[in-house]
């Protein structure tokens, strides 16, 4: 009897204006609107959230490629083709998230373990009124953080959280996707000058925060370029908030800082034989805190990446009240 290997299906996405998103058979997507959305709830793995008005509105899709199978998990929907699974959920607007948001990462790992896709690859997080307080006077980042921590702790995970963005937006409640792979091997990368979030010292709240800067996915064959999955970035060195009320410093230290991350010496360090520049960037969300920093943030980022990269600008609140700026993206 032969066997033959099928090949790893590549994990592809774009990004384009909400309006123009298309029908094409997806993983899931993610949508950021500059208004209410006057259609009730999610579609299956499409996650919809309401950024500021004073930027731009645009949809993210995910595709593999191949047909995927769609099915529910304790409120979590999922699509899954063979190597990766895309992950939706909600939790709705309450007085306090730590307890909320504790179970829903205890459901996400019981999901991921019974399909059988254990290695997280990217992770989003957009929590409404991100800078305000839960009924208990803790702020409700900080109360994410508290019941994230928790859950991954119980699952011995603290460390092993891939690229991650948390990000505030309009309405209340946390919106969550996720991807998870079968068989690739995700690599976590740490930044050089920035210290681990998950060892933050306690004045940033009392749970730290739980990602790693970035995840590197090798190539699906031998010969070709992987994928370098950058978290939310900002302009933070050490643990500390660098450029306070500079916009235009702060957006240049946080490319500075994804550049150092998916560079080759920083690769290195992890075993991975290839590195990326700002010019491989193929695309970034860039969050800016306050309407009237949208075009100063513009003009840093059109001269810092290349004409290539698809930036969307997206006003929106960041985890820290002094970050003005924070950018994700992926290089390829
Ligand atoms: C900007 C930062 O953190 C933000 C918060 C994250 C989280 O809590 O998982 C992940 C990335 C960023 O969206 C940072 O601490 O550098």
């Amino acid at each position: 009897m032969t066997s033959s290997v099928q090949p790893i299906p590549v994990l592809s996405s774009r990004i384009l204006p909400s309006s123009a998103a298309g029908d094409a058979p997806r993983l899931g997507s993610l949508t950021y609107l500059t208004a209410p959305d006057p259609r009730s709830g999610d579609a299956p793995t499409e996650l919809t959230v309401e950024v500021g008005p004073h930027g731009e509105s645009a949809t993210e899709t995910w595709t593999a490629g191949e047909p995927v199978l769609r099915g529910e998990y304790a409120g979590i929907r999922y699509a899954a083709c063979r190597e990766f699974v895309f992950c939706t959920g909600r939790i709705e607007e309450g007085g306090a998230y730590a307890d909320a948001t504790h179970r829903f990462y205890e459901d996400v790992f019981t999901l991921l373990a019974r399909l059988g896709y254990p290695r997280l690859v990217r992770v989003w997080n957009y929590i409404g009124d991100i800078n305000g307080v839960t009924s208990q006077g803790q702020e409700i980042y900080r109360d994410f953080c508290v019941g994230r921590s928790h859950a991954l702790e119980q699952l011995g995970m603290l460390h092993g959280m891939p690229a991650t963005t948390v990000i505030g937006v309009r309405g209340g409640g946390i919106g969550f996707a996720m991807i998870a792979a079968r068989t690739v091997e995700p690599v976590n990368v740490e930044n050089p000058r920035q210290i681990p979030a998950y060892r933050y010292p306690p004045r940033y709240g009392p749970r730290s925060p739980n990602f790693s800067r970035a995840t590197y996915v090798p190539p699906p064959g031998a010969g070709g370029r992987g994928t370098a999955y950058v978290s939310g970035t900002a302009s933070i060195i050490g643990h500390e908030t660098v450029h306070v009320g500079d916009v235009r410093a702060q957006a240049r230290t946080t490319l500075e800082n994804i550049e150092l991350l998916i560079g080759a010496p920083n690769l290195a360090r992890y075993g991975i034989g290839e590195g990326f520049g700002l010019e491989d960037l193929r695309r970034v969300k860039v969050y800016v805190r306050h309407a009237e920093d949208i075009p100063a943030v513009q003009a840093v980022c059109s001269r810092l990446l290349p004409p290539s990269c698809a930036a969307v600008y997206l006003q929106a609140d960041v985890c820290r009240r002094d970050l003005l700026v924070e950018i994700e993206g992926l290089a390829a």
